[in-house]
């Protein structure tokens, strides 16, 4: 056996077995980070150089829902948020009815529920997937080429919240359950008149009533040029709310380019995840994205809600009214069992589990 591969087997297990995560790394004073974590120097193109993002600051849209409600201001909404969700798969809105306040009160809750002692959260702590509430380092560990440096908790606020949720966080998660619930229903209705559908078109398929939660903490890091936040990667839902703290890091593909996703006070990110893709025939881009390691000594704080749909047997393809001789059926249809399957035992990576999708161009 190769000596070097089977040390990092090695050194990955004893870091899972920690339960402590990369915070657990942090807190007991290292000043370089571990070999698994060093990722190689393909994923850390543009990683500590300045983005190109002061060269075309018109890249990621800040779209005002304010006036969403209003039949004369709506049709310029959903053209944005549709051009958007085509040339991008990401932009920012603000004006969506949540209050800062609230944007504390979560953010406050992950980083308490994160910085709380070891033994409040190490209970928590598992390598699979299946738990309804679950505190993981890098979903990916045994699958990555290297580890990255974060600690995710992770859980299910719907269909069902669970009962038992983290005490330390668990009335503030309830509140953020209710308002990205109304905020990703409001931009699925305006993403749905985009493709020209019904506005209540995703919706009728309970295609949000599934959502998953990810609650990211990213500690200082020692070595920020040599690893990840987050290796790039596509979301595997339908779409994500994201809620940022002002740290900064997260960053976009756009063209050949990483292109930063400048923290906006007040304002949350959305983005088209894999199955809009499909489901849109393509129209809408399900963005390559990544976070840079946290260099600030404050940890970097930011709550993914994953929309998914409820019905995980079920088979998703492209809408029939988005199909047309002149642009036939982009993807096969697929279960989202199978796409979160597909999705989870792999590397986090780019496009490559949609391609198992596509469908040969018939030109
Ligand atoms: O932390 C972020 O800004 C993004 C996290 C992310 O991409 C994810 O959880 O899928
Ligand atoms: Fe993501």
């Amino acid at each position: 056996m190769n000596t070097e591969l089977f040390d990092r087997a090695q050194e990955i297990k004893k870091f899972d077995d920690s339960k402590l995560g990369v915070k657990g790394l942090v807190d007991s004073g290292i000043t370089s980070i571990p070999q698994i974590f060093v990722h190689p120097p393909e994923t850390l193109s543009g990683i500590g150089s300045k983005s190109t993002t002061e060269h075309k600051p018109d890249i990621i849209p800040i779209i005002d829902l304010s006036g969403a409600d209003s039949d004369l201001l709506r049709p310029t909404i959903v053209e944005k948020i549709a051009h958007a969700s085509r040339d991008v798969g990401l932009f920012q809105v603000v004006n969506h009815g949540v209050g800062v306040e609230v944007f504390d009160r979560v953010l406050g809750a992950i980083r308490a529920f994160h910085e709380q002692p070891a033994e409040m959260k190490t209970p928590l702590y598992r390598r699979d997937l299946n738990g309804d509430i679950i505190l993981i380092s890098n979903v990916d560990l045994l699958y990555s080429k290297a580890a990255s440096w974060r600690d995710t908790l992770r859980l299910k606020l719907a269909p069902n919240l669970p009962e038992k949720l983290p005490d330390i966080c668990r009335n503030e998660i309830v509140e953020w359950n209710q308002h990205v619930a109304q905020v990703g229903e409001l931009v699925m209705g305006l993403l749905c008149e985009g493709l020209g559908l019904e506005t209540d078109r995703m919706k009728e398929m309970s295609l949000l009533e599934g959502r998953l939660m990810a609650g990211q903490y990213y500690p200082f890091c020692p070595q920020p040029n040599l690893t990840m936040g987050v290796a790039a990667h596509t979301d595997f839902g339908v779409l994500t709310v994201l809620l940022q703290d002002q740290t900064g890091g997260l960053q976009i593909k756009y063209g050949e380019d990483w292109v930063d996703v400048k923290p906006v006070p007040g304002a949350l990110v959305i983005n088209v995840a894999d199955m809009l893709q499909i489901m849109s025939n393509d129209e809408y881009k399900s963005v390559e994205h990544r976070v840079s390691a946290n260099s600030s000594r404050k940890p970097r704080i930011s709550i993914a809600v994953f929309f998914e749909p409820s019905k995980k047997d079920n088979l998703y393809g492209p809408f029939p009214e988005l199909i047309s001789l002149e642009k036939p059926a982009r993807f096969r249809s697929v279960k989202f069992s199978e796409h979160v399957q597909r999705f989870f035992a792999k590397e986090l990576g780019g496009q490559s589990v949609m391609d198992s999708y596509r469908l040969p161009s018939k030109k």
